[in-house]
């Protein structure tokens, strides 16, 4: 263990490195000091201007009582090792002889040094401090190196600057080295180097460190300062004196502060009062007068073996005085230095007393050491055995646990076999016990066999007993339900031709109960009837007979007037035929005369017509006035729009307008009606008529002729009306109706199919003897009843908004014409006549073409213009009123199927519709000029002459 520690403490020395000129480092060397102990424990470096103090100073402060705990480090027992170690000269002599002491001394003396380096702070070092020899080794490093070249003079500068352990060590040489020089024992190996170009060289002999090693070891070695050159030593110590940088050892810390080394035997401390030890200080220092150093010689004057080669050139008497002059300055030196003696016999006296303390601490701490040491060994002892007892237990508790392992594979071993016997037993007997179940299995099965067939036979036995038993009783069940249904469903029949019986009994007796009611009712009647005939006749037999009585009573007078009664009875007939012959004269005058009516009000009537406001209009209303309103009123006034007259400024015009009659926007269709109903008259008279609505869109034409209670069902009634008045003067008529519409110059049959419309063609022909026109291929209704009329305007009314979806407004846009023809022959008379009435209602007559219409819509305005002003054109030609003159009825369809019913004895009344907005006021004006201009043409009438606008 010594060992180990020791190489630990080898270990922690960092070995010196050498520079480029194979010496140690200052720095490193300085470093390698330290090594010995942490850095955090050296001691701070001196401050600059803190006051110097002495070595006495020094020494009396370092030794200054420190309380030395047991077990602590020895601060002051180093040190003073150390101190003396640094006076000790080195003679290899005494470093011989203390290397050949006993091994206890050589290891307190290296304990020494050891401890110096290798003590930390707090810590507690026994033997093991003592024992460390790797300080001593580290520290004799330091000559081997030395040995290596000699530091020059100029590094000894920076060496004591910079170093203050070098300087110990320089010290320690240049002392050896003096004293070397001084005993002419001068062992410099190295020729070239001048043995005495250094006052504090730092070369170090070996001898001469093995001598400062015995120096360290021993410390009580103090004659060895006889050896030393007290010149040298003077002047050394003169050099010494240069500042040295105070460094406080603190308790407990190592020696390192190697200053101490540097202090004088006089400056070491002692414990004597101050007084004392400043005297010693005093006693050591030299006198400036009685110093050899100022005036020793420069070490170049020493004399060497080279100067004894020049020694021939040299002036004999000159060396003589020198030689003198230096033996005087020896014998001064001689007798400072033995003052100095003086001075250093009390210092060793001290150092003795010192020692002996010191010896007398040392054997304190020794023995406490070895008391710690031994308690140290008690414990490691302790240490030891318990951990021997712990090893034993460790290694008893593995072999109990390797011995339980090797229980519990055994065990476990066991068990397995155990286990293992026990499946493959486990095994054996379920093979057994599966053999034998099997077996058994297999003689159960063949018993369950045997019985299962036993009892299938059995079963099979008894169950053909069952079926053939429930078939006897099916069949019985099945024989007797068809007996029950068979009766059943002849008790159903029956019931089911009772129930028929009883329903025709029940039909019977309803229709006998109604015919009973009915004959109860009539029986009633009758009843009732024959209780007033019984009244009446009661009464005319009592009239009778009283009559009878009073005929009886007067007989002759009465045949006198009966016979009176007979003539009186033939002259009022013959007198009731003379006047239906006469009423009959009179019908024919009447229709003469109507027709002279007519005529003379005007073959060609216009009829004017303001539609009311509807509730949808929502534009202004055009200003329109019919100023003989109160009368029957012919006349109209619209205000046109306004016009810039040359004059610059915005001006209305009144047009005033004057008709047969003018209808007010109030005026109902049984008031027009009353007007058109002379036409009619014509009509059934043998005349063609026509009546014509002219106007707009939306003027109010289909209103006005087809409604409900328009122009064609009113007169429709009219003839009904009239033809059965005059069946009592012997005339029967036969009403034929037909409906037709030109559109687009084609004749469609409103009352046929409307697939044929515009695909059919039908024919327009003219009978000029009859003047009759019909058209081919159109459907011909004869109108018995009014309701009959109403069928046939319903049907052309759907036929034609059925058309309006495929062509477009198509009832604005095509011309519809009622035609109905009426035949009248009188039985009694033998006359006959034959008229028509055209019912029109023309197409609507804005002037489309301003528009832009194109395509179909061209088309149908192209034709409605051309029938419209063909109309006018023959409505011209009739107005020139010549006869056998050309009227140009074939120029349009329209016309040419009116031909017979304009002009000639035709009569004529077109209705002029207009609207009464002011948006329309354009086609106002322009429907009121067409309709003046027919108006005009009013053949074989007075023309009224009316200022025009
Ligand atoms: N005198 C009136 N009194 C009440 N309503 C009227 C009158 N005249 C026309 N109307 C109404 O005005 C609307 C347009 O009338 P109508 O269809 O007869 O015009 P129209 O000239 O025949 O038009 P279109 O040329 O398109 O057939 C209808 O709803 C109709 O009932």
């Amino acid at each position: 263990m010594e060992q180990e520690k020791n190489s630990q403490f080898k270990s922690r020395l960092q070995p010196p490195t050498t520079n480029a000129l194979g010496m140690v480092g200052l720095n490193e060397l300085s470093e390698s000091n330290q090594n010995a102990r942490p850095k955090t424990t050296m001691p701070p470096p001196p401050q600059q201007g803190t006051k110097r103090k002495t070595l006495v100073e020094q020494a009396v402060e370092y030794i200054r009582p420190a309380p030395v705990a047991p077990g602590s480090r020895l601060p002051a027992m180093a040190c003073k090792v150390g101190s003396i170690s640094s006076l000790s000269r080195p003679n290899p002599a005494t470093a011989s002889s203390s290397r050949s002491n006993s091994a206890a001394s050589t290891r307190t003396t290296s304990n020494s040094s050891n401890f110096s380096q290798s003590l930390g702070p707090g810590r507690i070092h026994g033997n093991q401090t003592f024992r460390a020899g790797s300080s001593v080794s580290a520290y004799q490093t330091m000559p081997r190196v030395n040995k290596v070249g000699h530091r020059p003079a100029s590094s000894l500068d920076s060496t004591v600057e910079d170093s203050v352990v070098l300087n110990v060590g320089q010290t320690i040489n240049s002392m050896r080295q003096i004293s070397s020089s001084t005993h002419s024992t001068v062992r410099n190996t190295d020729p070239s180097k001048s043995p005495i170009v250094l006052p504090s060289a730092s070369y170090t002999s070996p001898k001469s460190s093995s001598a400062l090693r015995v120096v360290k070891r021993h410390g009580k070695r103090v004659q060895s300062l006889r050896d030393i050159s007290i010149s040298a030593q003077l002047g050394k110590l003169s050099l010494e004196n240069e500042p040295l940088s105070r460094q406080e050892v603190e308790p407990g810390e190592s020696i390192k502060n190697t200053n101490l080394l540097l202090q004088t035997p006089s400056q070491i401390p002692k414990k004597h009062p101050p007084s004392s030890v400043t005297k010693v200080a005093s006693s050591r220092t030299p006198s400036p007068s009685k110093s050899p150093r100022k005036k020793a010689p420069p070490i170049g004057g020493f004399l060497t073996i080279d100067s004894n080669i020049k020694c021939a050139d040299w002036d004999v008497n000159d060396r003589l005085d020198k030689m003198e002059t230096m033996y005087a300055d020896m014998k001064a030196a001689l007798d400072g230095s033995t003052d100095e003696r003086d001075g250093l016999k009390e210092t060793l006296s001290l150092l003795k007393s010192r020692n002996t303390e010191l010896g007398m601490d040392l054997l304190g701490l020794k023995r406490t050491c070895i008391d710690l040491q031994k308690v140290t060994d008690d414990e490691r002892s302790q240490k030891i055995a318990t951990q021997l007892t712990l090893d034993d237990m460790t290694r008893k508790s593995l072999y109990e646990t390797a011995s339980l392992k090797q229980v519990i594979e055994d065990l476990k071993r066991a068990h397995n076999n155990e286990l293992d016997d026990l499946a493959r037993q486990k095994r054996r007997d379920l093979e057994e016990l599966r053999q034998d179940n099997e077996a058994d299995r297999k003689k159960q099965e063949r018993a369950h066999h045997e019985e299962l067939g036993l009892l299938r036979k059995q079963l099979e036995g008894n169950l053909e007993n069952e079926k053939e038993q429930r078939q006897r009783e099916l069949d019985t069940l099945t024989s007797e339900g068809v007996v029950k249904q068979r009766g059943l469903e002849l008790q159903l029949l029956a019931k089911d031709e009772k129930i028929e019986s009883l329903q025709a009994q029940l039909e019977k007796s309803k229709a006998e109960l109604d015919v009973q009611k009915d004959i109860v009712a009539k029986l009633k009647n009758d009843l009732s009837e024959s209780s007033t005939t019984i009244i009446s006749l009661e009464s005319s037999y009592r009239s009778s007979k009283a009559r009878v009585e009073f005929l009886e009573s007067d007989n002759k007078s009465q045949s006198q007037a009966f016979a009176d009664l007979e003539q009186r009875t033939q002259d009022a007939i013959r007198e009731s035929e003379e006047a239906k012959t006469k009423l009959r004269a009179e019908e024919t005058l009447r229709r003469k005369l109507h027709n002279q009516v007519q005529e003379l009000k005007g073959n060609i009537r216009v009829y004017c017509r303001v539609r009311p406001p509807l509730e949808t209009d929502e534009a202004d209303r055009a200003h329109i006035a019919l100023p003989d309103q109160d009368e029957d009123a012919k006349e109209i006034d619209v205000l046109g729009p306004e016009e810039k007259n040359s004059l610059g400024r915005n001006t209305t015009k009144n047009h005033a307008f004057s008709f047969d009659r003018v209808f007010s926007p109030t005026a109902q269709n049984g008031e027009i009606f009353d007007e058109l109903s002379q036409l009619v008259q014509s009509a059934l008279d043998g005349y063609n008529v026509c009546i014509f609505c002219y106007g707009q869109t939306g003027s109010g034409k289909t209103h006005t002729m087809s409604s409900s209670d328009g122009m064609i069902p009113r007169a429709v009634t009219q003839i009904y009306d009239t033809s059965r008045t005059l069946r009592e003067r012997g005339w029967e008529y036969s009403i034929e109706g037909s409906f037709v519409e030109i559109y687009n110059e084609n004749v469609n049959d409103l009352l046929g199919s409307t697939e044929d419309f515009d695909k059919k063609k039908h024919e327009i022909r003219h009978d000029p003897v009859r003047l009759r026109t019909t058209i081919t291929d159109v459907q011909t209704v004869k109108l018995d009843t009014p309701s009959r009329v109403q069928q046939v305007l319903t049907r052309a009314l759907s036929n034609r908004s059925v058309a309006a979806t495929m062509a477009n407004a198509r009832s604005s846009r095509s011309h519809s014409v009622f035609i109905m023809k009426l035949s009248g022959s009188n039985s009694i008379t033998g006359e006959k006549c034959e008229g028509t009435l055209n019912l029109v209602d023309l197409a609507g007559s804005e002037r489309l073409g301003h528009s832009g219409a194109t395509g179909d819509r061209l088309k149908e305005t192209q034709n409605i213009n051309k029938s419209l002003s063909c109309l006018g054109d023959v409505i011209s030609a009739l107005n020139q009123g010549k006869e056998g003159s050309h009227v140009p009825y074939r120029n349009s369809k329209l016309t040419y199927l009116l031909q017979y019913s304009l002009g000639g004895n035709s009569k004529t009344l077109m209705f002029v519709m207009i609207s009464p907005l002011q948006g329309h006021l354009s086609e106002t004006l322009t429907s009121l000029k067409f309709a003046t201009k027919v108006n005009n043409t009013q053949i074989g009438t007075a023309k009224r002459s009316r200022a025009k606008d």
